[in-house]
Order: C-alpha cells, then structure tokens, then sequence
C-alpha cells in the first residue's frame, strides 16, 4: 500500500509518470526525445525508493526516475498516474481532491478517503474510509510541517518543512527537509517503537527510533552545492547518527522532533508548527486508539475517583468518632467487682423446639453469694444445659423458669455480665503463651481507663492464682502442634474468665481429662477464690474423688432432667439414708449419688419416700435450713459479719428455695426471656472499638508471624508460578499466536488467583471458633474481629501475592512496556485476587460445615472461570445462561486485564505470504465479544463486588456467627 513508485519497464524518452511543470507556470513539461533511460542499479534512488530491476519504486509523494521530484495527486491515486513535478516545481493545485500536504499525501477530508477504492478491506466488512488527523497512526500517515529553527534561518533564510512518511507495520519514519520548494536532505529511520500514551491529561503520539541515516542532496544550498552560503552542512548531516524522536499532541498542530547529535544546536528538539496529517483509515480501526479509549475511560474514572474518595471520607469520619470514643472510655472512673453475687434460680425448664423433647424439668436451687455449687449427675443428665441457662447463653429451644440475681430479677444481658462461664471445651489460641492469652482477655475486658501496668499485674495475680506461672510463657499449641498439656489448658479458660474478676463464674466440667490430682488442685482453687468472697462458683462435675466431693457447699444432683438432690454436701448422705438408700462402708459418696442417679428404681424410691410427718418435716425443714444457710454457705459462716449481713439481707433467695419446687413438674411455664424487662439491651463492652481493633490485629499479627505456613506458601507459590507463567509465555510476539499466549497468561494468572483463594476457607474456620466463644464471653463485638481479619488476609495473603506474581510475570511475558499499563495491570490482579478472596470469606461465613464451604467454593469458582470470557464467546451463550456471565467475576478481571493489554496495541502477523494489521481492539470484540471502553467499567464492577462481599461477609459473621447451645 505504501510503496508507489515510477513503475514499469526501463523506456527511452518517456519518464515514468505524469510530470507537472514547476510551479508557477504549471505548464506540462514537453517530453524528452531519445533519453537514455535512468539505471538505478548504477546511481541509486533518492527519498529511500528502492531499486527493482533498474527502476526505482518511489514511496508516496516521489516521483520522477530516480524519485528526486514531488508527486502529487494522492496516495489513493495509482503511483504511476501520479503527476510528477519537477525540482523546484509545487503540488499546489495538483493534489486530488479531499487531499493536500506538501506532496498532496495528507487526507483532508473523509469524501477524500472515499474518493476511490480503499487500498485494502475492512476487517468487519462494509466500512468506508474517513481521514484520521490525530497523530495515531494505524497503517501509513503523512505529515508536512512548517520548522521553526531561527539558528538555521540566520544561515540559510527561507521557509523550512519538513515532510514525514510514519510506516506503523514496519515502524520506520522518512523524513524530507525543505527549503522553499528545495528538498535540502532526507532521513531514513528505521527499528522505531511507537506508543500512544495519556501524559498529563494529554494523549500523544510518540516515536522512538535508536538509528538515523541521513543523505544531504547536492547540490542544495545547505549541503554546499550552491556557492552562496559560508556553512556546509553535508558533512554534518550525512554523519548524524540517532537516536531521533518524534512527538506528537493529539488535537494540536504542533510537534517536535528530537535527533540527540543536534542536541548542542537545538537542546529543546525541532518545533514543527502548522503540521498537516492524515491518514484513510477504516472507523473500526480508529476504535482502538488510545485517544477514543481515553475519552470512554474518563467517566469510569471519575465514578471509580468517587468511590474511592466516599470510602475514604467514611474512613475518616469513622476513625474520628472512634478516636473520640476511646478517649471518653480511656477517662471514664472505673471499679472492679470486689463482691461475689448469689444466683437462685426456680423451676428451669428447657423444650427442644424441633421435637419437643424436655431436658430439664424444672429444676430449682441457689448457688449463694461466696460459695460452691456442684452440679453432678450421669452423663446426658442436663448438667450442662442447665448451667448454659444459668450463663445466660443463648439456646436453641424453649427456657422457661426465672433466675434471681442478687434476689433480683434482671435482664439476660445483665446476669451474662455477671457470670464468667468456662465452657467444657478448651477453646484456646494456639499460637499465644499462657500470658498473652490472658492478657488478651484481660485488655479487652478490664476497663479501658485501667492503667496498663495495673492490668499486667492483675494478668500475674490471675497466673499465679491459677498455679500456671511455671508455663506462663509456653505456647498453648493444637493437635498438630505440642504445647501445653490438658491441664493447663483448662486452667488458662478458667483464668480468661478469671481476669474480670466476675461476680459469679460457672465451669463446665472443670476437671474433665485432668487426673485426680490436677482436678483436686483445680477444684481447691476454686474453692479459695470463694474463700476469698469475690466469686460465686458455680460447676458441673461427672465423679469427683471423696475429698473433692466435700469441698463443694451445695450440690444439685440431677437425674434426666430433674434435681434429685439440692442441698449441703454434707447432708446428701444422710437424705437418701432416710430413703433406704444406704451408701455403702467404704463407698465414694460422690460416686453412690451418681448411682441412685442412674438407676431409675433407686431414684423412683427415693422420690417415692413415705415416712412419718417428722421425718419429712425433720428432711426437709432440715433441707430449707441447710437452704437457708446456704446463702450464707459454709464459708459464709466463717467469713466476717458485714459479709454475713450482705447475704443474708438477700431476703427473696432466703425464702424461695424449698424442697415442693424441685419437683420434675415446675408449675411455672414462664420463658425465661418473656419473664425479663427491656428485651432489647445491648452488650455493653468495657473497651472502645480501636483498643478493640488494635488488641485483636496484634494477635492477629502474632499468629501469621508465628504460624508462617500460609504466608510462606501463598508467597513462594506466587514466585514459583510467577516464573512459571513468565517462562511458558516468555516474550511473547504480537502476531497471531502471540495474541492466544498473551491472553491466555491474563486468563491463567486469574486463575491461580482465584483458586489461591480458596484457601481463605481454611484460614477462616480456624478462627471462627474462638471468634463464636469470645463474641459470646463479651470480648468484642463483631466489627472489630472482621476489619482485622480481612487486613490480616487481604493484605499479606492476596495483596502481597499478586503483587509479586504481577510483576515478575509481566516483564518475563513481555507485556505492554507502558507504565500505566502496568499499574493498571497489578490494580486488576489484586482487585479480582481481594473479590475472589472475600467470595470464599463470605462462604466460610456463612456455610457451617467446612466441606461444605468448600465444595461450594470451588464449584462456584469453575463456573465462573467457564462464563469469564475466555472459555466461551460471550455471544454464544445459550440465552437462558448468558446471565451467568454476569455474576462472574473472572469476566471482568479478564475483560478488564485483556482491554488494558491488547486493546491499543495491533497484531501484525503474516498468513500464507499475505501481511495484516489488525487492531487488538477488533480481536477483542470479534473473539471474546469484550466491550473495547469497559476498562473502568470492568473496574468498577469489581470494585462494587469487593464492598458487597465484605457487606455479606460483615452481615453473615453478626447473624450467624452467634453461640448456639
Ligand atoms: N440442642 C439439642 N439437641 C438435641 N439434644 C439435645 C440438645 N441439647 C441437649 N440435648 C440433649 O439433652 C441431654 C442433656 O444434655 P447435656 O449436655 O446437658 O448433658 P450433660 O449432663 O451435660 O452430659 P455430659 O456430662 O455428658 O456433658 C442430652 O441427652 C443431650 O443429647
């Protein structure tokens, strides 16, 4: 298409083209007779034509035997019909119509480009040429400017232009100088790199050419062959040497070139004013320009601007207000609890809603202010329901009863912050020591305004209570990582509670998997914190020894859901005696209750009992005085008077226990949540949200530190399959199958990324269990455990990874060298990488069951792979499934990556001998069917799906992440 030329065979006398008279008599020059014809094997042609067969093919524009003369016309017009012009001789008024320029090869119009039959087809079909002006350049443009060098003006006065010939498919420039209407010297510059790119606003055309190799004509007034002027330039110019540039605004008539072996003489480049360009090009190739995708990506970036600035504005409001808060809670006078409570507690009764079936059958007691209550029975009994109720956990069925704190009754929220409950399971942080473990605990849950060194001291006191100081700093460690031993464990859950210092503190099974002895030392420091009147214990226990036995106060001895025995310690034995239950010489009394419990004909016998008026009053008169006294319990007893009048001014549990409400039908069928005032009071915690948000982030911290696994792997897998995806597609060409290999390394990073973040399942079921017990013992409310565990995966598990997977693919690849485009290119990696790995968060969430969770996850991922763009044409979905694509995010990653990488760039390649440029746009539309404007779309979509699953997330981990018993 480019090359037109004095074609034909070597003639005597008959130039080989049209030859227009000089200008300004335009009159035809008569043609020579018996001319020996120009052989430019022997004299070369000028202009860079090239020599076949003795005849120089001139590029568009020359023309004349050895393509030293002007053509004019157009490029449109065949080489050969071109009107030629002799040296010295003007284009103007020779050009076709539609054209102009300086050798009349600038488009001006689009009727120009219409004029005649493209030079080559359109890739969609029917499309008609129009004239490009911007600097872009598709196949071939042309260029004429005025040069403003006033250094060569005082040597060689007149008016320079420079004409240039940009060849895009095989990225040469030719370049003509002229003096008034003397061509002065031309360069030819090949090996050039062309980008258009946005700077500053502005887009522009730049060509980058490492060689130069120009010819000075002579004889010409610069080159020395006109005696005149002092300067020769010959020498200079036949020696320049490179590197030379070319810029171009887009929307201005303005350029400049740049040739380094003139910098001393021109530092700033050449000005080129009034520039004319043009090209035909068809409109489906001006699509892709960068300067139409600017113009379609403005929008998107000023929505995705917006988003990012409203997300930001929330940011500082929020950690304003949480600022503020802090500091009014850090000021806020404080007591600690320094009393224990009584908690009584009448007819509790509990319905499974699902079958109706009773656990507990209204069962009545009291633990009093100071003292021990055990709960024993056989397994399956109701023990652990029952003191569930007593916590105030929430439960699955129906409760009903009430419970009286302090003689009061009060709200659930009330007696859950009085009560510090252990459960039967360890449920520990397994990379912590002994002591940052409680000391969590302990910065969570002890006021905010309490110094610092007083809660490290009250952390040592708790240790060292607890007998754990010899471990303090051992880790706690899981069953895949040894650390300390059962015992301790359950010492450490006891100590996390122990640490507020609570009114009342409920065990379940306490001494469950410790042996006699760590259960006896367990117990007994129970005991003392009774002893010491800040705290109600209140436990459960399957078979204490004897010793153990006796150093409860009271126990409640249940059996299938009904007490059987509330009362002393000490009196157990002597009631069921008066049953004709007789504990055996020798016997364990402990274990004798544990027997009557289970034997449904020894607890029928003794609820059976008829003995003489007396000796039921003496029972259970002697019952209601052993009541009565364990308000004050044995302890109570012992302890000093003011204590003694503190309890037994308690006057409603004084009177409410009685042997008639231990019965298995509890005449009270009131729900234990109906029977309390003001329903909706809220947990209040003790800490503000950004104590809250730094204590849980530094273990957070502490543990990816610690427990390095996924870290390491997530980054070593990132590197490994960085070089991996660089070697396999390394240096990709742009031609045919390039362009696959380039979007197939787009497609197969988002794979990795994708199915990488499945592993956000496991990570997150590992937390999510001590998250459920912690929300529940009032550590923190749900806000605070989300932002630090999405920073804590985001960021050093799918922010760092793709980052370093990003850039050493993209370079090895051979991805597109603009800089923007490559920040672009990390921005879309980590986007999809964060959405991937949220969408798995928010299944971790909201699935219990982790196989579950993750089969869902994977299926939902290969569906979304399947409809992302690459697998299947977006125009051949089946109607009915074309939704699909929708909700797919590797759809947009890919469309948005693919758009980034190839949608300004051209695929040359060469099929069969026949060469074609086509637009990277045109295969983007035509094979995947993607939108050419949709970067900042595709931006925004993945934008908008990271806050959306971080909303689900957050709405999933507050309604369904709650302790259900
Ligand atoms: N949500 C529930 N769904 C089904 N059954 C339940 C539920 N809650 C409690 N139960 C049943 O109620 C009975 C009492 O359970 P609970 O855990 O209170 O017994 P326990 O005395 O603490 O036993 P263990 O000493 O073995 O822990 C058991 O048979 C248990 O299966």
């Amino acid at each position: 298409q480019s090359t037109g030329s004095a074609t034909g065979t070597p003639t005597f006398g008959v130039p080989s083209s049209t030859t227009v008279a000089a200008a300004p008599t335009s009159t035809s020059t008569p043609p020579p007779t018996c001319v020996p014809a120009f052989d430019c094997s022997l004299k070369g042609c000028q202009n860079s034509g090239s020599c076949v067969n003795k005849v120089c093919n001139c590029r568009p524009g020359f023309g004349g035997p050895d393509c030293s003369e002007l053509s004019c016309g157009s490029p449109l017009t065949d080489p050969s019909q071109r009107p030629a012009v002799a040296p010295g001789g003007s284009c103007a008024n020779a050009c076709d119509a539609g054209f102009g320029g300086f050798n009349c090869n600038t488009c001006e119009t689009n009727a120009g480009c219409q004029s005649k039959p493209p030079s080559r087809t359109s890739v969609l079909g029917n499309e008609e040429m129009v004239c490009n002006k911007q600097p872009e350049v598709f196949y071939e443009s042309f260029m004429s400017c005025a040069v403003k060098a006033e250094l060569l003006e005082s040597f060689f006065p007149g008016n320079y232009t420079l004409t240039v010939d940009l060849d895009y498919i095989n990225k040469t420039v030719e370049a003509q100088l002229w003096l008034g209407q003397s061509e002065q010297f031309y360069c030819s510059i090949p090996n050039c790199t062309v980008a258009t790119t946005q700077q500053n606003g502005v887009v522009q055309t730049k060509w980058d050419c490492p060689v130069l190799n120009c010819t000075c004509i002579n004889p010409t007034v610069m080159c020395g062959g006109i005696p005149g002027p002092p300067v020769n330039l010959g020498n200079t110019i036949d020696a320049l040497k490179g590197p030379f540039s070319l810029t171009c605004p887009h929307n201005s008539t303005n350029c400049q070139f740049f040739i380094n072996d003139l910098a001393g003489f021109f530092p700033q480049g050449l000005q080129m004013e009034d520039c004319d360009m043009g090209e035909c090009v068809f409109p489906s190739e001006e699509n892709s320009s960068v300067s139409t995708v600017t113009n379609k990506m403005a929008t998107g970036i000023i929505v995705c601007l917006a988003i990012i600035g409203a997300l930001i504005l929330f940011l500082i409001i929020a950690c304003s207000v949480a600022k503020r808060n802090q500091l009014i809670l850090s000021r806020t006078p404080y007591t600690l609890n320094a009393e224990a409570a009584s908690l009584e507690f009448r007819n509790v009764g509990y319905t499974l809603n699902k079958d109706g079936l009773q656990i507990l059958k209204g069962i009545s007691g009291a633990a009093p202010a100071g003292g021990v209550l055990a709960v024993m029975g056989p397994s399956g009994a109701g023990k652990s329901t029952l003191v569930d109720i007593l916590a105030g956990k929430r439960k699955d069925g129906k409760v009903t009863g009430h419970i009286l704190l302090n003689g009061k009754q009060v709200h659930e929220s009330e007696i859950r912050r009085a009560v510090g409950f252990v459960d039967q399971e360890d449920t520990l942080p397994p990379t912590q020591t002994v002591y940052e473990a409680v000391l969590f605990s302990a910065m969570l849950r002890l006021p905010e305004a309490m110094p610092i060194y007083r809660v490290h001291e009250r952390v040592a006191e708790v240790i060292e209570i607890l007998g754990l100081t010899h471990c303090k700093d051992r880790r706690i460690g899981n069953v895949t990582t040894r650390g300390i031993s059962g015992g301790e464990k359950r010492r450490v859950s006891i100590a996390l509670e122990l640490i507020t210092r609570p009114p009342i503190l409920i065990l379940d099974e306490p001494t469950s998997g410790l042996d006699s002895y760590s259960a006896h030392m367990v117990v007994q420091q129970l005991c003392n914190l009774a002893a010491s009147k800040t705290t109600t214990i209140i436990l459960t226990i399957h078979q204490p020894r004897s010793d153990i036995f006796y150093m409860f106060d009271q126990t409640l001895v249940v059996s299938k859901g009904s007490a059987l025995y509330f009362g002393p310690t000490d009196s157990a034995a002597d009631y069921f005696q008066r049953r004709g239950l007789v504990c055996p010489n020798n016997y364990n009394i402990a274990d004798y209750l544990l027997d009557i419990a289970m034997d449904q004909e020894l607890v029928a016998k003794a609820r059976s009992f008829e003995g003489t008026e007396e000796e039921k009053t003496g029972v259970t008169s002697g019952h209601q005085t052993h009541v009565s006294g364990h308000i004050v319990s044995r302890r109570g007893a012992n302890a000093n008077a003011s204590e003694i009048t503190r309890t037994s001014d308690d006057r409603s549990l004084e009177t409410s226990i009685r042997m008639d409400d231990m019965g298995s039908s509890g005449s009270s069928t009131v729900s234990l949540s109906e029977a309390t005032p003001d329903k909706k009071q809220k947990t209040v915690y003790p800490t503000s949200f950004l104590t809250q948000l730094h204590v849980i982030m530094k273990r957070n911290f502490q543990t990816l530190i610690r427990d390095k696994s996924l870290l390491v792997l997530h980054l070593a897998v990132s590197i490994v399959l960085g070089v991996f995806i660089g070697g396999l597609y390394f240096h990709v060409p742009m031609n045919l199958a390039g362009f696959q290999n380039r979007a197939g390394s787009l497609f197969f990073m988002l794979a990795l990324l994708g199915f990488s973040s499945i592993s956000a399942l496991g990570a997150f079921t590992d937390t999510r269990t001590l998250f459920i017990k912690e929300r529940s013992n009032g550590y923190y409310p749900p806000m605070p455990f989300i932002i630090s565990t999405l920073l804590f995966d985001l960021i050093p598990l799918r922010i760092v990874p793709s980052i370093l997977m990003g850039c050493i693919s993209y370079f090895m690849i051979g991805l597109s060298p603009v800089v923007v485009t490559f920040f672009k290119f990390l921005l879309i990696l980590v986007l999809f990488n964060m959405a991937t790995a949220l969408f798995c968060l928010v299944i971790a969430a909201a699935v219990r069951t982790s196989g579950v969770a993750s089969l869902a996850s994977s299926i939902v991922m290969l569906f979304m792979m399947l409809f992302g763009g690459f697998m299947i044409n977006s125009g051949n979905i089946p109607a009915a499934l074309t939704w699909i694509q929708y909700l797919s995010m590797f759809k947009y990653g890919f469309e948005a990556l693919a758009v980034n990488e190839v949608a300004t760039s051209k695929l040359i390649d060469n099929i069969q001998g026949v060469a074609f440029n086509v637009p990277g746009s045109l295969i983007l539309q035509k094979l995947f069917g993607f939108d050419l404007g949709g970067f900042w779309k595709n931006m925004i979509i993945l934008i908008v799906f990271n806050v959306l699953f971080v909303a689900l997330f957050w709405g999933f981990v507050s309604l369904r992440l709650k302790e259900r018993k």
